[in-house]
């Protein structure tokens, strides 16, 4: 380990498996592109229907919804996010942060609203994220995006009943990126009460070996400064009263190393003393699980309305 708490290349947490090092390049590659592992569609079929989704989630969501397009939450270009409101004129209100993904290279808030509907129909805010994709951005800054992003939200509603991040895929990364920063050091705590994980990747360095990281060109160093998966490992224990909930989540219809990445974390998270759990959701895919955000009756959509309305 370095002396800003960064394992050296290699080291693990006890009985971590490494099974993608024995793959051929070509197994890595399909390990790692969601959408080959999608049982209902043709992969380019999968990967349409969710942008087409996510679009017209965002349409309706920006019809019928009172909210705030665009609004900056740094003086960064990129640095914008869409907050949609419940019926309910307070400002004690809960929020739930979502970050898209699209391996740190496509999607926008502008195709992601999908959970919109259901939770302000339920009193809860939604704020959609932006954040600088590649090659624009680079994951570093993306990270400190996101933190800013949830700075933004308790500063500007001191009064919230709790901010609740999810986060799909590479948005997934990102929300989990937070559990390391040093809140202290921004100069504001954020009352945050849950984590929903959704399809995450959070170990970066098999990533750097497929064709994905050809626009992102994360070197080693920036993939293990990068993985919650190996800094959690030997990160101090979460803040009292830090220690949210965390739901790690995967879909039936993933790669083995979409399993594996979200078991293992789950698995790193509760050494470290976070609560968290781990949930295989039947019938869906790294899409699919996404898309039926837009139900209010989706199990996952039930567990996010659970846990916020108990407040745990
Ligand atoms: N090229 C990828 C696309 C992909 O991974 C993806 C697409 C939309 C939303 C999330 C994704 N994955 C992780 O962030 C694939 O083969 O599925």
């Amino acid at each position: 380990m370095d002396q800003h708490g960064i394992p050296a290349r290699g080291s693990r947490g006890p009985g971590a498996l490494e099974p993608w090092k024995e793959m051929s390049a070509e197994e890595l590659e399909k390990q790692y592109s969601p959408s080959r592992w999608v049982v209902r569609v043709e992969p380019e079929e999968a990967l349409r229907t969710f942008s087409g989704k996510g679009t017209e989630a965002t349409k309706n969501a920006q019809a019928t919804r009172r909210c705030q397009l665009h609004a900056p939450y740094g003086d960064g270009k990129g640095d914008r996010m869409d907050i949609y409101f419940p019926d309910v004129q307070s400002e004690a209100l809960p929020f739930f942060l979502f970050f898209h993904g699209g391996y740190w290279q496509s999607g926008s808030k502008d195709q992601s609203a999908f959970m919109v509907d259901p939770l302000t129909a339920q009193g809860v805010a939604v704020a959609v994220v932006d954040y600088d994709i590649a090659p624009k951005g680079s994951l570093d800054q993306m990270v400190d995006q996101v933190t800013r992003s949830i700075m933004f939200i308790q500063k500007r509603y001191p009064c919230n009943e709790g901010i609740y991040l999810c986060g799909h895929s590479a948005g997934a990364h990102l929300a989990s990126m937070v559990l390391l920063a040093s809140w202290t050091e921004h100069g504001v705590v954020p009352n945050l009460r849950g984590l929903f994980l959704v399809s995450g990747i959070y170990d970066l360095e098999p990533f750097v070996h497929t064709s994905n990281n050809a626009l992102l060109l994360l070197t080693l160093e920036d993939a293990l400064r990068n993985s919650p998966q190996q800094r959690l490992d030997v990160a101090p224990a979460p803040p009292a009263g830090l220690a949210c909930p965390i739901l790690v989540m995967v879909g039936e219809h993933e790669s083995p190393e979409f399993h594996r990445q979200s078991w293992e974390f789950c698995q790193t998270l509760c050494r470290g003393g976070w609560k968290a759990s781990f949930k295989k959701l039947p019938d869906v895919d790294h899409f699919s699980i996404i898309e039926n955000l837009t139900k209010k009756d989706y199990v996952v959509t039930q567990i996010i309305m659970k846990t916020i309305s108990q407040k745990c």
